[in-house]
């Protein structure tokens, strides 16, 4: 094992009930590490080198809960980081210090009914980081399970490490929705989610393909994250770059609109007579999972991987009579090998254009404030170390 001696202090990005939001050295472990202790058995030393900023860390910094999870201490963020190995317990063979990994937040348990499935983002016991009061990974260093690290190849940089989790969240529900080949598909907001969804659902072969948002911006982002030059359009999705057919179709919500209007709207940017077989709903909005529910054809699928409201009111009947299937997303399991191989191939084309802006950790707060503020245009925002 390296030393593990001369280390820089492991700050880490904190928030706490009150709302705050800040940077210091008082990071859980940290002096285990900098002790020179090695990591417990079965676990790797990581030095973070990427972590991008979930909008769950947005909303437990302003609104200190999501649901059931609650700030009630000072609590570190951060679950989608990727970095070095710099120690292993000897325990560890299949990972050696030099090794660039992407670090799988969640920790189950391995022993309860849906781990024993293989359906482990249901663990009842899961320690996922930075849900409260799993401290999470925006910080510089991190013992964790050599098993929830997973290996880079060398083409993935630390930020592709980094997006492999909002891409797995992406994967499992394209696969989860059963999105076949030539599937024309809704795809309901276009945030990091909806965007790490369309590069899903446009590799799975969905076409038509149509995203929508209340934002013209995010729309206007969508159509460049699947042109071929990296600079942002914001004219008409009738055609691509190429002169074919643009592969998405973007549709701007009006806020005020009903469900049964914006399905008529949906169909025909499908093409005029095509009601979705798959809506991979991205918001977590009533209205907006209201309106995929009017949208798509008998016995289509609406898939909610958004989180809104704890109670909503669905259209019963056109669900009855139309067999809509209506589905729900949680994480994901066992999807950050095929994510690497997937992101390696170039199969989800340049998933680095999710990158919008780059902070180092010194400057966090910075780097919160500015995804927090719609008026930057961030899509992910990546803390460097
Ligand atoms: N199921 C899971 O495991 C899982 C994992 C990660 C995130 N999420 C959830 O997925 C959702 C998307 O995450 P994100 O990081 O992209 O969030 P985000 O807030 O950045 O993006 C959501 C987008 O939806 C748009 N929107 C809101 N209401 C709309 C409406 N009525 N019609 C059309 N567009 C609308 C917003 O303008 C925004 O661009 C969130 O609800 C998040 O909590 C779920
Ligand atoms: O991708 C994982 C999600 O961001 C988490 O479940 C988060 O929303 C709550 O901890």
């Amino acid at each position: 094992m390296s030393s593990l001696l001369n280390l820089k202090p492991n700050i880490g990005v904190y928030t706490d009930p009150q709302h705050n939001l800040w940077i210091d050295d008082a990071v859980p472990s940290v002096s285990d590490i900098q002790s020179g202790a090695t990591p417990a058995e079965g676990e790797v030393v990581v030095e973070i080198r990427c972590t991008g900023i979930c909008g769950s860390d947005v909303h437990f910094w302003h609104a200190g809960r999501i649901g059931p999870m609650v700030v009630e201490d000072k609590h570190v963020l951060g679950h989608e980081s990727a970095g070095e190995i710099i120690a292993v317990h000897p325990s560890v063979t299949h990972l050696k210090p030099g090794d660039r990994v992407a670090i799988e937040p969640g920790i189950p348990c391995h022993t309860c009914a849906p781990c024993l499935r293989g359906r482990y983002n249901g663990c009842e016991r899961v320690l996922f980081r930075s849900t409260p009061p799993i401290p999470g990974l925006l910080r510089r260093y991190i013992a964790h399970p050599a098993l929830w690290c997973h290996k880079l190849p060398p083409s993935l940089s630390f930020e592709d490490g980094a997006l492999l989790e909002p891409l797995s969240v992406a994967l499992a529900a394209v696969e989860r929705a059963n999105l076949r080949l030539g599937d024309a598909a809704l795809i309901c907001g276009a945030g990091p989610i909806g965007l790490a969804t369309l590069l899903c659902a446009r590799a799975a072969g969905a076409y038509p393909l149509v995203i929508t948002d209340l934002d013209a911006g995010r729309l206007a982002f969508a159509e460049s994250l699947l042109s071929s030059s990296s600079s942002s359009s914001s004219s008409s999705s009738s055609s691509s770059s190429s002169g074919g057919p643009a592969r998405v179709r973007t549709l701007l919500v009006a806020p005020e609109e009903t469900k049964e209007a914006l399905a008529a709207r949906i169909v025909d940017a499908m093409g005029g007579r095509t009601e979705p077989d798959v809506a991979l709903e991205c918001t977590g909005a009533e209205t907006s999972i209201g309106a995929a529910i009017e949208a798509v054809r008998f016995g289509g699928t609406v898939f909610v991987v958004g989180v809104g409201k704890s109670e909503m009111e669905f259209p019963f009947m056109r669900m009855s009579t139309r067999e809509v299937d209506v589905r729900f997303q949680y994480r994901y399991a066992n999807t950050w090998p095929r994510a690497i191989r997937l992101v390696e191939a170039g199969v989800l084309g340049d998933v680095g254009k999710l990158v919008t802006h780059r902070f180092p950790i010194e400057e966090a707060v910075s780097a919160f404030e500015t995804s927090a503020d719609p008026k930057n245009g961030a899509i992910k925002v990546m803390i460097t170390n």
